[in-house]
């Protein structure tokens, strides 16, 4: 009998309510993830990547409308009250720019220890034996002399392994890295890529990859959920990257704007068109005017989803 998902949502929607009109953030997304999974989510700028973990963290603001048949992890029903609970323990996330997310003026040290403070809960006395050792979990060269340093005497791949050791230190069973190498240099993009694998690897951990670069999900990742416009739109095991496999034509733009194993941001713009307009009237098919293959009955709903095999599900009516 196969383990139960770990996190599963279904039909999960997300507007917000603005001055100028409601954003339909998010629409009638459908994900699961397994323990200890390292699962991609790709898509420009704008397609909702964000808002979809800020969703299942429970950390959206005010104006924000969210609607959903069932957000379950773990077995338990996941709502304000529980996330709350859980957040910063068995849900965990680590942001881009970790040197504005580190506290400047306090020790990377102790920003560790008021995690584990807070959270484990560990007593003072003990946390700073434990915020060493998460220090050399996460690779940090000679940790105890690290721990006494601001954030501004590391480099930013070193501060983004401290964000990496806060995120961990009470033992997450799920981990959201929003574009977690976002400006650090490709070697270190590695460095850090390989270090969240290996953890998530030792101690069974799942994570969610937030990134606009498919090329880095497609060889991290153990299954990629493609985004655009609010919409997921193709959810494929990520060996069919590599094998430029997947089928739906904007997943298939994607992959032509990723040229090598890095893609930038520009190239990622040589996708024609841009993203729809979030408030008013939407088709259903959201990337149909952009698509070359979009005909008129596209913009009706429902938008239908297509299992290629157990595991590929793309939503689109016409591509092959
Ligand atoms: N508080 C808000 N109020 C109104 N609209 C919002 C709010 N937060 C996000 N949005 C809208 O939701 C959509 C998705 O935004 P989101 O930040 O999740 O995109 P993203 O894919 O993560 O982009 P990026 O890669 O640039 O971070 C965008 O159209 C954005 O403008």
């Amino acid at each position: 009998m196969t383990a139960p998902p770990l996190l599963t949502i279904d039909k999960l929607s997300l507007d917000f309510d603005t001055r100028s009109g409601t954003v339909k953030a998010l629409e009638d997304i459908d994900l699961t993830l397994n323990k200890g999974e390292i699962l991609g989510i790709v898509g420009e700028s704008g397609s909702g990547k964000s808002v979809l973990s800020f969703a299942i963290m429970g950390l959206l603001d005010e104006a924000a409308k969210l609607r959903a048949d069932k957000i379950s992890f773990g077995g338990m029903a996941l709502n304000a009250k529980s996330v709350a609970e859980m957040r910063g323990r068995e849900l965990s996330m680590i942001f881009q720019s970790p040197r504005t997310a580190l506290n400047p003026i306090r020790k990377v040290g102790k920003q560790i220890e008021d995690v584990l403070v807070r959270h484990a809960p560990l007593p003072r006395k003990a946390a700073k034996s434990a915020a060493i050792a998460a220090l050399r979990q996460v690779r940090i060269p000679d940790p105890e002399r690290r721990y006494n340093a601001y954030p501004f005497e590391l480099s930013g791949g070193m501060c983004q392994r401290v964000m990496i050791a806060m995120a961990l230190a009470c033992d997450p069973t799920l981990l959201i890295a929003d574009e977690p190498t976002t400006g650090l240099d490709v070697t270190t993009q590695a460095v850090v890529m390989d270090l969240i694998r290996d953890i998530a690897a030792e101690r069974n951990m799942a994570v969610i990859l937030i990134t606009h670069d498919l090329a880095l999900a497609g060889e991290y990742c153990d299954r990629v959920a493609v985004m655009h416009a609010g919409h997921i739109v193709e959810v494929a095991p990520a060996a069919q990257v590599a094998q430029n496999a997947l089928r739906h034509p904007y997943a298939r733009r994607l992959f032509a704007a990723t040229p090598a194993a890095s893609a930038e941001l520009e190239d990622l713009a040589a996708i024609p068109g841009s993203l729809p307009d979030l408030r008013g009237t939407l088709p259903a098919c959201r990337y149909m005017a952009r698509c070359e293959i979009a005909r008129p009955d596209c913009a009706q709903a429902p938008l239908p989803a297509h299992d290629i095999s157990p595991s590929h599900l793309v939503r689109c009516r016409y591509c092959p």
